[in-house]
């Protein structure tokens, strides 16, 4: 009896996910994978599965990946401080260096590892290949004054066809935020590359995973979690964002003002945080939508419950 309840449940499981693999068809979806959510072995594993899965039902799948944390653990064992303003690395040549070498030499090989562990599907990238990502240096202020952040690019064009022939060849793209430009080879914020990749590609959805909820209204508290939002409203709040959100959100905003439907900040230490979000009626982390936009259906958030 118990194993019939058990054996209904699931079959409800699946047959809830079918307005969502029929809106998501043949969409792409690009998830940024940060590399906060990427520390914990157990946890890529399940993200790897999750990736497969999405492709398998149909979606396209094209990973954007970051690596903070692992830059800033090789540049300590060489004796090398990280230095951030406004959320971004200050970037030396020999930090650039050491950015290059681990993005695309370290973890982007680990992704593809674990994604082909399930069949021959990821084709590791980086923003420089087939002038994939473009971009051109980048000025910021903190506090009024202007501050140099060294070889930090913004992005200044995406050219995606090669993302594009491996989708069409059921590939998964996984995409290191490294970029060239006329002055050299620049580190891009992982956040703003998966955003502009996401307009780029004209992307049915951002996902963003990271190592908290989503967008908290009362951060350092952390009790308010933020489930949905319009870029507006993103906009106000920008100024007064603590320093890891700020590059996040504006992604998020840089992608729904681009023509992405909706941009989601995820949990990426929750296992299938990705598919719960994608398939399920469970509005998890923060779903970021455009001005006027009221969710259509079928909604994939029920605010309240
Ligand atoms: N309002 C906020 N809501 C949630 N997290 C915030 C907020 N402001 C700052 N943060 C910080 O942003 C961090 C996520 O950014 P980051 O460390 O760059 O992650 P990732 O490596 O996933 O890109 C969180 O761990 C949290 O400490
Ligand atoms: C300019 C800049 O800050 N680039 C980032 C690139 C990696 C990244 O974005 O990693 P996460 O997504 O894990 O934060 C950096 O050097 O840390």
């Amino acid at each position: 009896m118990n194993s019939r309840k058990q054996a209904l449940d699931k079959a409800n499981t699946l047959i809830e996910a079918l307005p969502w693999l029929s809106r998501f068809h043949g969409k792409t979806v690009v998830v940024k994978y940060g590399g906060n959510a990427m520390t914990d072995p157990a946890l890529r594993e399940r993200f790897a599965e999750n990736i497969v899965f999405l492709r398998y039902a149909g979606l396209r799948p094209v990973v954007v990946h970051g690596g903070g944390p692992q830059i800033s653990a090789h540049l300590d064992r060489l004796g090398v401080t990280s230095t951030f303003a406004a959320g971004l690395r200050v970037t030396t040549p020999e930090t650039m260096d050491v950015v290059r070498m681990v993005l695309v030499g370290q973890v982007n090989r680990d992704i593809v590892g674990l994604i082909n562990a399930h069949g021959p599907f990821a084709v590791g990238l980086s923003g420089e290949d087939a002038h994939l990502i473009t971009a051109e240096r980048k000025s910021a202020w903190v506090d009024g004054a202007p501050v140099d952040l060294g070889q930090v690019g913004e992005v200044a064009e995406v050219q995606p066809g090669v993302v594009r022939t491996l989708l069409e060849d059921g590939r998964i793209p996984v995409i290191s935020s490294v970029a060239r430009s006329e002055e050299g080879v620049f580190n891009v914020n992982a956040d703003t590359a998966a955003a502009a990749l996401a307009v780029g590609l004209d992307a049915g959805k951002l996902v963003v995973l990271t190592d908290v909820e989503g967008l908290y209204a009362d951060y350092p508290v952390c009790e308010e979690l933020i489930s949905r939002l319009t870029a507006g409203e993103l906009e106000t709040m920008l100024p007064d964002l603590a320093e890891g959100m700020v590059p996040k959100m504006e992604a998020c905003l840089q992608a729904v003002r681009g023509g992405v439907p909706q941009a989601h900040v995820l949990d990426g230490r929750t296992p299938h945080s990705m598919l719960l979000e994608v398939f399920t009626n469970e509005g998890i982390g923060t779903m970021i939508v455009a001005e006027a936009e009221e969710p259509t259906e079928p909604v994939d958030i029920f605010e309240g419950e």
